[in-house]
């Protein structure tokens, strides 16, 4: 039986983007945000994403730009590339689609975007300013982003007292989210894969955070009565009962089972998936905003 309250990413995100749109209305006619993404190679996953985030800029009134490389490209012409784009007064965030190709070492072309138009927030000085507690100064990653304005949507923004756990130590999910957590004020424990009886660390958590990839790793019994869940993982399975060839997604959690214990889960598709594209928009009219010299939005 179902219990917890199904936290809709979608209805979020939707609210998100028409403060975005409010926020580039107010920019007009002086500043337009402009988003550049690039793709390197064919991977369909990210072919998906690049063009859902290049069509949501565009409807926020962006100037939206998208470069679609070879995967056979040198990591030297992306580089080129990015150099160009960190030099365009009319490209406020760049963002260059993960993962890349083995041939491009993804820190260096990470470290190459300038600071001040990472909209991913994966430059080491955007690290670095969350981990200090600068969050204000920093750009966030999308996905840990929404995931805590989700997390605050239930419990309030104070955290004191909540004990947290995300299970994964990605620096694109799980080290940013715990920094999050943290400067909320949760007491946060970082589990991983290596983790000493993981169930029962997650059974400890009022908070439990879902990043590892594996599809319905993490199951009922090892969901705290009453813990809020923020499932990251977008995981395409086989769906035979579908029919022949066909597949469906699913998180890191089993959802049903506990969604019967949970207070409140994100559902995958529709949770946090949504949320990390508008949370891109929010960075890129933030972007927008500090460029033009201007207090941006509070989202
Ligand atoms: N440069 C980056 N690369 C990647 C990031 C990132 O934040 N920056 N994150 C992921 C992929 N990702 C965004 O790029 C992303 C993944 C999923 C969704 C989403 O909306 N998912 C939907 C389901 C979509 C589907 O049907 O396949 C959902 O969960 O409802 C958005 C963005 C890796 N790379």
């Amino acid at each position: 039986m179902t219990t917890a309250t199904r936290i809709d990413g979608k209805a979020m995100a939707a609210g998100i983007i028409e403060t975005v749109k409010a926020a580039t209305a107010a920019l007009a006619p002086h500043t337009v945000p402009g988003l550049a993404v690039v793709i390197v190679g064919e991977d369909p996953a990210s072919q998906v994403y690049v063009g859902s985030k290049a069509r949501m800029a565009e409807d926020c009134g962006f100037h939206s730009v998208k470069h679609v490389l070879p995967a056979e490209t040198a990591e030297a012409d992306l580089l080129a590339l990015i150099a160009d784009l960190n030099a365009d007064a009319a490209i406020h965030g760049i963002l260059v689609q993960l993962p890349l190709p083995p041939q491009i070492d993804a820190n260096r072309v990470i470290q190459t975007i300038d600071a001040d138009k990472d909209v991913d927030g994966f430059h080491l000085l955007n690290v670095g300013r969350l981990g200090t507690g600068a969050i204000d100064a920093a750009f966030v990653p999308c996905t840990p982003a929404g995931s805590m304005l989700m997390l605050r949507k239930i419990l309030g923004d104070d955290l004191s007292g909540k004990t947290a756990v995300v299970v994964g130590r990605s620096n694109i999910v799980g080290k940013p989210m715990a920094q999050l957590l943290l400067a909320a004020n949760a007491t946060v424990t970082i589990a991983h894969s290596r983790t000493k009886d993981l169930a029962a660390v997650c059974r400890g958590a009022d908070i439990l955070v879902a990043a590892v990839g594996r599809p319905e790793m993490i199951r009922g019994d090892w969901v705290k009565e009453g813990a809020v869940v923020i499932d990251v993982g977008i995981n395409r399975v086989d769906a035979p009962e579908r029919g022949t060839g066909k597949t469906r997604l699913v998180g890191d959690v089993a959802y049903e089972e506990a969604a019967a214990r949970a207070a409140a889960i994100t559902p995958v598709p529709g949770g946090v998936g949504p949320m990390t594209i508008a949370m891109l928009m929010a960075n890129t009219v933030t972007a927008a905003y500090r460029a033009a010299g201007k207090a941006a939005p509070r989202i």
